[in-house]
């Protein structure tokens, strides 16, 4: 018996092509032997006698009769859609207007009639070419026909071919009584099964998913709520619930205005969208943030996020006891910086304003007069007052620590580098302002690339290659005359520009010598205070000598008096008892019962690690007074070797000790009565047997 031929007639190869490729994926070919011929193929291509003829559709029977063998039937196919590609459709949403495009009206209506039977709930407007349709439409659905989707069209699905229908196998197995057409239903289900497993991973993961986001969310410190564009509550996490005790409540899926307590909800309502505002509610007071939620241009509904300010406030106080750790606060402000004359009034006035603005400012005055003082002030007035406070003091580190120091240094960028680099102290004072002390006594090499942090706001690190933008406010001081170091060439004219933007002149204390019996009187209250001890007065003459006398040292001086004479003055102070009036003569102090008075300035030499050094140097001075450079020659010669500039700053602070008095020029340092008594104390001390 002749194998049993099914043949396909259709005009278009597309048709044929898809029609085939079902039936070997049906395992049709298995059983029936399948031909294709198009339309105008039929004249030359016969079609096999005895075969089963199928035509895609009614139209085209007239075209085939004339060639049909005189045994063979005539089916015409009925035809679905491809259900293994309706994942697109799935995805288009519920009520949007969808046009159903195919080649003529006949397939697009008939189309439009499929898709609704199978519940495809969008609104279905059938097209082919020349037809009218709604303005508003951006999405198109097309069975393998999206050369004829209209251009202004947004988004085009195509679900491929139609297909023919099981109803239309049935009949052609029937027509052939084969019995083998259960295989075939099984085979068209296993597509249907085939989407419905892609279809539950999907569900699985994106339940999955939804759990993930839930745990993270419920882990944020911020009070959530998602409220749908009905104000359902859609989502809420578990810091919200405990926050408005819902806890045992099924809030999800309720209105807003039933679930929540009613005072909060008419907060939110309030609330203005995009707004940080501050709330009291429930004795306490909370930040609320209320967000849209708006998806591919529709509103979805709002967020609204919440905290207690308490909350808030103790990350900020944690940040700022951080930087206190490190040593990065300014703790002066403006109240604690004394002084009644008009003079100091202007500076303290023209500080105030020039806090605000981001400009460079240049403190300019002699040792002691406050500068260090003014630029911690003039932080914690500005905007930057809750970032870092960083002070540099250029000469009380080396030069060659000082460029790694402030700048940072990548790992491996010279020998001794720190393993994963360091971070410099530009670095360190991002948002917030770097206080550049004595920079008069910054190097040629250190000036050069403090021109370029100034002009460029970004650094290097050294060994680095990348640069890092800064954001830092600038405060420098000097007690050098730099526009004089600037015509002898020694301080870089651009720098100075760059620095000399907004200078401020701090008086020197003899040029206000009005304030000089008030400020006695704030030191007087605290070091009584500091030292538990009853204030002390001052005798007419005493003030009148503190009055008159020139302060090279200015308030630091003046401070480092009274806090002496709260040490050894009773109920007053007497001419005699002051410490700077030459002819008073000095008589070194008896070492006995000072452990208390001494032991602080110890304890801080040995913290800094310059405690031998300072031994040293009070030995050679005592052994006769000397300039820096022979002094320097004296140490070395012990094995102390210092720089000049090491050295310099360690002379400053023992003079502020007061355990030297530095003469001026060429004159060379002496030891003072009080430096005498301090080594006195170091050797008893250690003849006693401690370090
Ligand atoms: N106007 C002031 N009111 C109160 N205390 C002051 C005042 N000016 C200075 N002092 C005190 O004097 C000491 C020195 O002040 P500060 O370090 O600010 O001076 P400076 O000008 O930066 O000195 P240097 O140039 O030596 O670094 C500090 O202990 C400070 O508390």
């Amino acid at each position: 018996m002749a194998k049993k031929t099914i043949t396909f007639v259709a005009k278009m190869d597309e048709f044929l092509q898809s029609v085939v490729s079902q039936c070997h994926e049906l395992g049709i070919s298995e059983d029936i032997h399948v031909e294709a011929i198009r339309v105008d193929q039929l004249p030359f291509r016969p079609i096999t006698p005895g075969a089963l003829v199928v035509v895609s559709t009614k139209s085209i029977v007239p075209l085939v009769e004339p060639y049909l063998p005189g045994d063979s039937g005539i089916l015409i196919a009925k035809r679905m859609l491809p259900y293994h590609n309706l994942r697109g459709m799935l995805e288009i949403p519920k009520g949007v207007k969808v046009l159903l495009v195919s080649d003529t009206k006949e397939t697009a209506e008939e189309n439009v009639d499929l898709l609704r039977a199978s519940g495809m709930d969008f609104e279905l407007y059938p097209y082919y070419p020349g037809a009218e349709y709604p303005a508003d439409i951006e999405i198109a659905v097309t069975p393998g026909e999206a050369e004829h989707v209209p251009p202004n069209i947004r988004k085009v699905v195509d679900i491929g071919f139609r297909i023919i229908d099981l109803s239309t196998w049935m009949a052609i197995y029937s027509h052939f009584d084969s019995g083998n057409f259960q295989k075939v239903t099984a085979r068209a289900m296993q597509s249907l099964v085939y989407i419905t497993k892609e279809l539950n991973n999907e569900i699985q993961h994106a339940h999955l998913l939804s759990k993930y986001l839930e745990a993270i969310v419920n882990r944020i410190e911020d009070a959530i709520i998602a409220f749908d564009e009905k104000e359902r509550i859609r989502f809420i996490n578990q810091k919200a619930i405990e926050s408005l005790h819902l806890e045992g409540r099924q809030a999800v899926g309720e209105r807003a205005a039933d679930c929540l307590p009613s005072d909060f909800y008419e907060l939110i309502r309030q609330c203005e969208e995009n707004e940080d505002v501050l709330v009291d509610w429930a004795n306490k007071t909370y930040f609320f943030r209320k967000m849209h939620i708006v998806m591919e241009g529709s509103f979805l509904g709002s967020l609204l996020l919440f905290r207690k300010a308490a909350e808030i406030e103790k990350l900020e106080h944690d940040y700022r006891l951080r930087l206190y750790s490190k040593g990065l606060v300014a703790k002066y402000q403006f109240e604690d910086i004394y002084g009644e004359s008009p003079s100091v009034q202007k500076v303290i006035q023209i500080a105030k304003k020039i806090a605000r603005s981001n400009s460079t400012v240049l403190l300019l005055g002699e040792t002691g007069t406050g500068k260090e003082l003014l630029a911690q002030a003039i932080h914690n007035a500005s905007p930057r007052r809750r970032e870092p406070f960083v002070g540099v003091n250029f000469a009380a580190i080396s030069e060659s620590l000082l460029e790694s120091e402030l700048f940072g240094y990548e790992e491996g960028a010279f020998t001794g580098a720190r393993k994963g680099g360091h971070i410099g102290w530009f670095e360190l004072a991002h948002k917030g302002t770097i206080f550049l002390d004595e920079i008069g006594d910054a190097s040629g090499a250190i000036q050069n690339r403090l021109l370029r942090v100034l002009q460029e706001r970004q650094i290097m690190r050294v060994g680095g290659s990348k640069v890092i933008p800064t954001d830092i406010r600038v405060v420098a001081a000097t007690n050098q005359d730099l526009q004089k170091m600037v015509a002898e060439g020694s301080f870089r004219a651009d720098l100075y520009y760059r620095l000399n933007i907004l200078p401020i002149h701090l008086p020197p204390l003899r040029k206000r010598r009005e304030d000089i019996p008030w400020l006695v009187q704030q030191f007087v209250k605290k070091y009584s205070l500091d030292l538990r001890r009853p204030p002390f007065t001052l005798t007419r003459e005493a003030m009148k000598a503190l009055v008159e006398y020139d302060w090279p040292g200015n308030i630091r001086e003046l401070e480092n008096v009274i806090e002496y004479l709260a040490h050894v003055v009773e109920e007053e102070a007497y001419v005699h008892h002051l410490p700077f009036l030459s002819e008073v003569p000095e008589v070194p102090l008896a070492t006995d019962g000072l452990e208390e008075w001494f032991e602080p300035i110890r304890a801080e030499y040995a913290r800094r690690g310059f405690l031998q050094e300072i031994i040293a140097i009070l030995q050679e001075l005592g052994a006769g007074s000397g300039g820096r450079y022979s002094l320097m020659e004296q140490l070395g010669e012990r094995g102390v070797a210092l720089s000049s500039q090491q050295l310099r700053y360690r002379l400053k602070l023992m003079q502020q000790d007061e355990l030297i008095h530095v003469g001026k020029g060429r004159q060379g340092s002496q030891i003072s009565a009080k430096g005498e008594s301090f080594l006195a104390f170091l050797q008893q001390r250690k003849a006693g047997g401690q370090k």
